[in-house]
């Protein structure tokens, strides 16, 4: 009779010591802030940096230099708080911009206005996955039409935490999850603040587009108008 074969999935009786293989580094996070316009994004991110800082961690703050609202040495929110930052083109300059020794001092890097970096995939595998990095991400969401904008939502697959902020609605009061543009510009970056924008609730939202749209075409009417005109 042929001996009992041993259980395909059998568990050995005295298990040698397996070596883990030793990450080069430590694992950092990445942290993404997202919400319309007026949200509160530019806000908590700085009172996250702050709080990091306040516990001995090395901060560093990063906003695209595309947004020349307030300066390009620090970053403001909508009601006046300030941090100095870095504003730069792209995020891949930051290391060599910082310094490589200063950069790998750092423990947390906030990033603000993250639509406008087409590298923040990449940089944010890198910083968290390869350099142990935290990294803390506020920006839009969506664009004005409520398209995806820029590299924000790619990030999601590489995050620890996301959280969606809401605004005020400026024309109920209600909670506001859009930002409606009031201009007739199309292009999909317009840097500007309430001058240009609002956040507006879902009712409001459509209804505004509505609005634009049928300003849109009169305007546009009047110009064929003028053009047959002699
Ligand atoms: N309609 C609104 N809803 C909420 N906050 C508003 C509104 N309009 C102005 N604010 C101000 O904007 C601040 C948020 O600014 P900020 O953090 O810069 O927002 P975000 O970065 O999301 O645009 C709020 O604390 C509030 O004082
Ligand atoms: C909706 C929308 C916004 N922008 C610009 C306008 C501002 O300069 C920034 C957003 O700043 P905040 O800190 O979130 O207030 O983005 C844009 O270029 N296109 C848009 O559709």
């Amino acid at each position: 009779m042929p001996s009992p074969r041993p259980p395909i999935f059998s568990i050995p009786i005295r298990q040698s010591h397996i070596e883990t293989p030793q990450s080069s580094s430590p694992c950092g996070e990445v942290h993404v802030i997202v919400g319309p316009m007026f949200a509160g994004k530019t806000t908590t991110l700085l009172h996250r940096i702050q709080a990091e800082s306040n516990n001995g961690r090395t901060v560093a703050v990063i906003k695209s230099n595309k947004d020349t609202r307030y300066g390009l040495d620090s970053i403001v929110t909508h009601d006046g708080m300030k941090l100095p930052c870095w504003a730069l083109a792209n995020l891949s300059s930051f290391r060599q911009k910082i310094g490589p020794d200063a950069y790998d001092q750092l423990d947390v890097i906030g990033i603000d206005e993250a639509q406008f970096f087409e590298d923040l995939y990449d940089f944010c595998c890198e910083a968290a996955d390869h350099d142990g990095k935290t990294v803390i991400v506020a920006g839009l969401d969506g664009d004005y039409l409520r398209r995806s904008f820029g590299s924000v939502l790619n990030i999601i697959p590489l995050a620890n935490s996301v959280m969606k902020l809401t605004a005020r609605c400026e024309l109920c009061g209600k909670r506001a999850f859009f930002t409606l543009r009031k201009t007739d510009e199309t292009e999909t970056e317009l840097i500007g603040g309430a001058e240009v924008y609002m956040p507006v609730c879902r009712q409001h939202y459509v209804d505004g587009q509505v609005v634009i749209g049928a300003a849109r075409s009169v305007l546009e009417s009047k110009k064929l108008q003028c053009g047959t005109c002699t």
